[in-house]
């Protein structure tokens, strides 16, 4: 009988469509001795993003133009907390640009002139580059200079220019989703997200603060960072978010939070119902306590 699995031959077999293919002029250093013919790994399905949350802090970032598109890139930085926006528009500005320097002038450097290639050799130089021009031949110019540089950069609109790419983006507290389309549809991105975002429970930000609030307390009692302390807090912290319905999450108290630890050190994880019973309890003790105290006095 014919043998065609191609883990019983000698020759390898060829990769699936956009897999990697061996280049034989490299030498491999990644060389493991488990069996690489694993089936049980996910593909991979190349052709997305590389999907990040990118926390811009105080490294300078480049917004040039002070359009229509310009306001809203200004908006999503100002959301990201960004501290140091160097931003190179003359005027006229888009009237949130206006109120955005007003209200965010510590984080907005405003120069009110036209691009200048010496604004990617300032010290330090951007740590990004987002370009909202009207010129094609000045968005060319700013994207080779940044290519040069080796500074990532977005030419609003121009795919080709673009290392990374805006998407469309609901945002309710710390919850943040972004649709991206990949490039084909940004329309479609957006009614997406809408569609998305209509479809949530409208307490998810609160259940999610809470479990920020939780975590941080955890973190508190347990601090060790041994790998035996990371794993138990890790799984704790899951078996709550598991066990927990977001409405529950939304409605934790702290005094909630400080029973559901009580149960950390021996890894017991109460639901809602075991949570509220140990309170009810608690009350009835104080208030034994209580009247035990008034009648002895
Ligand atoms: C590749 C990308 C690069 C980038 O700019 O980062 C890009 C490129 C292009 N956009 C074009 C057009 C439109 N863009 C929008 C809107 C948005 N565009 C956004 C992102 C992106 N746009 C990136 C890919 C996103 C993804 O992968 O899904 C959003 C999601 C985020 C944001 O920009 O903040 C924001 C919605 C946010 C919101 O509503 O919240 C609308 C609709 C509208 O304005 O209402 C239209 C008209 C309708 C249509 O064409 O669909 C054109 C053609 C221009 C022309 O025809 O000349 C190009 C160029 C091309 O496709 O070649
Ligand atoms: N607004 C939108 O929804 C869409 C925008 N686009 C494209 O996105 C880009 C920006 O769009 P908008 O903001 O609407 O344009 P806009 O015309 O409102 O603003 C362009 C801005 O670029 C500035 N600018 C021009 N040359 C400059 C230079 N050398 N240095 C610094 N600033 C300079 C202008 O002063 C102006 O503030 C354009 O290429 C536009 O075609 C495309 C489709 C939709």
């Amino acid at each position: 009988m014919a043998d065609d699995d191609p883990r019983h031959t000698n020759t390898p077999p060829a990769p699936p469509a956009g897999q990697d293919t061996p280049n034989p002029t490299t030498t491999n250093t990644n060389t493991v001795d488990t069996d690489t013919t694993d089936e049980s790994f996910p593909p991979i399905t190349p052709g997305g993003s590389l999907m990040l949350a990118w926390q811009p802090r105080d490294r300078p970032i480049l917004l040039v133009g002070g359009g229509n598109v310009a306001a809203s890139r200004l908006d999503h930085l100002l959301n990201a907390s960004a501290t140091s926006i160097i931003l190179i528009a003359p005027p006229p500005l888009h009237p949130s640009i206006l109120h955005r320097l007003h209200t965010h002038p510590s984080s907005i450097t405003h120069h009110p002139r036209l691009f200048l290639p010496s604004d990617l050799t300032t010290t330090p130089p951007p740590s990004l580059i987002l370009t909202a021009v009207d010129d094609p031949a000045v968005s060319s110019a700013i994207h080779a200079l940044a290519v040069a540089s080796n500074i990532p950069i977005n030419v609003a609109d121009v795919p080709p220019l673009c290392d990374f790419y805006f998407g469309a983006i609901h945002r309710a507290g710390p919850l943040q989703i972004m649709v991206s389309t990949n490039g084909n549809g940004p329309r479609l991105a957006a009614s997406i997200r809408d569609r998305i975002a209509d479809s949530l429970p409208k307490n998810i930000p609160e259940a999610i603060a809470n479990v920020g609030i939780l975590r941080k307390k955890l973190r508190n009692i347990a601090s060790a960072g041994t790998t035996g302390e990371i794993s138990k807090r890790m799984a704790f912290m899951s078996a709550v978010c598991d066990s927990w319905s977001f409405e529950q999450l939304a409605e934790m108290t702290e005094a909630d939070m400080d029973v559901i630890l009580a149960g950390y050190p021996d890894g017991t994880v109460k639901s809602y119902d075991d949570v509220k019973k140990v309170e009810t309890l608690m009350a009835a003790v104080h208030l034994g306590e209580a009247a035990d105290n008034h009648s002895t006095t």
